[in-house]
């Protein structure tokens, strides 16, 4: 858990000291006007609240110890943030649907306010007006099922780049680091749709980006006692996100600049960065924007893009290394589909039914955004109990994807279960157990971008090569673990051995 510790020296501890017992007489003098029916809590400390719960593992597992031991509907105080979890499909639903949009505000965090140019992006913009015209732009100049169709060039592209340097490092036999090769297609293909090319500071922007993931994730001490100045005088973490923002700021700056200088589309049309500029200049806007609101967008298509979709290809190669039975019969399917071909196309992948199962089960088991974040507008009902105005709201996609109730042995990675399952379940936010896109007015916008950019490179991956660990036995449960952030990706970089099958042609 991202929890920051600040230097200590004298002034320090007499400021944690001092303001220790501030928020001691604080947290008892709002304990006297608590609000009534709340859902159920563990037990509390003051000052901390419930934030010890959440110590020593990463956020959505302890939240799943939580819920199994009080409940689907969790209240919890952490530090000064009220906040509740959502663990099962009957209070998701009342969240994301019945509640929707009293639910449908974004939780503020220093990471959003000045990485994401004061909110005003998409994903961590509050819900407005403001954030329905900037969704809309992007849905309609990029996202559409029209436009990611017409990106396909650029997926092709880039995948047989993938593929052509996995090819030529397989001679050597060793293992290759498929965590970075897979984002840096995912990055690629999101820089030309998005900005028109490969953006020359892509290695900084990437390694900005991850940082920014980590430190996204709310659980910094500033964010958890946001009326406790002296903490956010003293955050460490808020002065590293500063000199992120101005890295940031020169990289976006320059995009913005060769832009105006000239329209950089991939068909020599306009991009979505152009398209900002052209609406900026317009004075059409219902509500005008800002350079600094441009360059909160692309940070946004950037990073919303890009990690959501390697992690889920890398997470998909883990379980397919784990699961011989299920490797076997993808790699059936996707040669069988495109036998005696040298190139996988786009329309071949459309008929791959099982490869759509096994990211279909990836997603379950390792959905990229493990807690949907959300914060009330108003007060609103869920399960019974009463949600208090502002409250953060948790929706525990992760341990809904896991829980027995509603998956046979849901630990086992079985892309089958979607076929024998009950009733036909899919992930465009209706069946609220399996939600990895989420639900409701906020569900993700890049759905068909992002899965587009999953399932070509896998059948990619699968046909052209067989795989192999760089050593002997199989993948430990180690060797899963999670990262910390926002978003959940491997831990540890996923190194595999591939040797060709299907060789690609230097043309292709
Ligand atoms: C496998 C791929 C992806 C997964 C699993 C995923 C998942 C998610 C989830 C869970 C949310 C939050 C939804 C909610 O609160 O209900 C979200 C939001 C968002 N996603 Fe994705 N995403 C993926 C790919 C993409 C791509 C490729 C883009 C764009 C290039 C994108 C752009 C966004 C944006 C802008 C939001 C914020 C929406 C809002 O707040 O209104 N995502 N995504």
């Amino acid at each position: 858990m991202a929890i920051e510790l600040i230097p200590f020296n004298f002034t320090t501890i007499l400021l944690i000291f001092s303001s220790f017992i501030f928020l001691l007489i604080k947290a008892r003098r709002s304990k006297q006007k608590s609000h009534q029916n709340l859902p159920p809590s563990p037990g509390k400390l003051p000052v901390i609240g419930h934030l010890h719960h959440l110590v020593g593992d990463l956020p959505h597992r302890a939240l799943q110890r939580l819920s199994k031991k009080h409940g689907a509907v969790v209240y919890l105080q952490l530090g000064e943030v009220p906040a509740v979890v959502i663990s099962s499909r009957e209070a998701a639903k009342e969240v994301l649907k019945v509640q929707d949009p009293g639910c449908a505000d974004r939780p503020q965090s220093i990471a959003g306010k000045i990485l994401w140019y004061d909110y005003t992006d998409i994903a961590f913009c509050a819900y407005n007006e403001y954030w329905r015209q900037m969704r809309k732009i992007c849905i309609v100049e990029l996202l559409s099922t029209k436009n990611v169709k017409s990106f396909a060039h650029i997926r092709q592209d880039e995948a047989s780049s993938l593929i052509r340097s996995l090819q030529s490092e397989s001679s050597s036999g060793h293992a290759v680091n498929l965590t970075e090769k897979i984002f840096t297609f995912t990055s690629s293909i999101t820089c030309r749709a998005a900005f028109g090319g490969v953006v020359t500071d892509r290695a900084v922007l990437i390694e900005m980006f991850k940082e920014a993931v980590a430190m996204a994730g709310g659980f910094e001490l500033a964010d958890l006692f946001p009326s406790w100045k002296p903490l956010h005088l003293f955050s460490w973490s808020k002065y590293k996100l500063q000199r992120m923002r101005a890295k940031l700021d020169a990289i976006l700056d320059r995009l913005v600049e060769e832009h105006k200088s000239k329209q950089s589309g991939e068909f020599g049309g306009e991009d979505i960065v152009d398209v900002l500029i052209r609406m900026q200049g317009s004075g059409e806007l219902k509500f005008p924007i800002t350079t600094d609101n441009i360059k909160a967008v692309i940070f946004d298509m950037f990073v919303a893009g890009t990690e959501t979709s390697s992690s889920t290809t890398v997470w998909a190669m883990s379980e397919l290394m784990r699961t011989p039975r299920v490797m076997q019969k993808v790699q059936a399917e996707v040669r069988e589909a495109l036998k005696g071909k040298t190139a996988v196309e786009e329309s071949d992948v459309e008929g791959m039914k099982y490869l759509k199962l096994v990211v279909k089960e990836t997603l379950r088991l390792h959905p990229p955004i493990p807690l949907l974040p959300r914060q009330s507008r108003e007060e609103c009902k869920v399960g019974g109990y009463s949600i208090p105005v502002k409250t953060r709201v948790m929706i525990n996609v992760w341990s809904m994807g896991r829980d027995p109730n509603y998956w046979d042995n849901p630990e086992i990675f079985c892309p089958e279960r979607f076929l024998n399952a009950p009733k036909e379940m899919d992930f465009v936010g209706n069946d609220f157990e399996f939600i990895p896109f989420g639900s409701g007015r906020r569900i993700c916008p890049g759905l068909n971008f992002g899965l587009a950019n999953v399932e070509l490179p896998l059948a990619k991956l699968l046909y052209h090569f067989d795989w192999k660990l760089p050593y002997q036995g199989t993948m430990s449960a180690s060797d899963m673990a999670e990262s910390d952030g926002i978003a959940v990706s491997r831990k540890t970089p996923l190194l595999l051995v591939p040797t060709v099958c299907n060789p690609v042609l230097a043309t292709s």
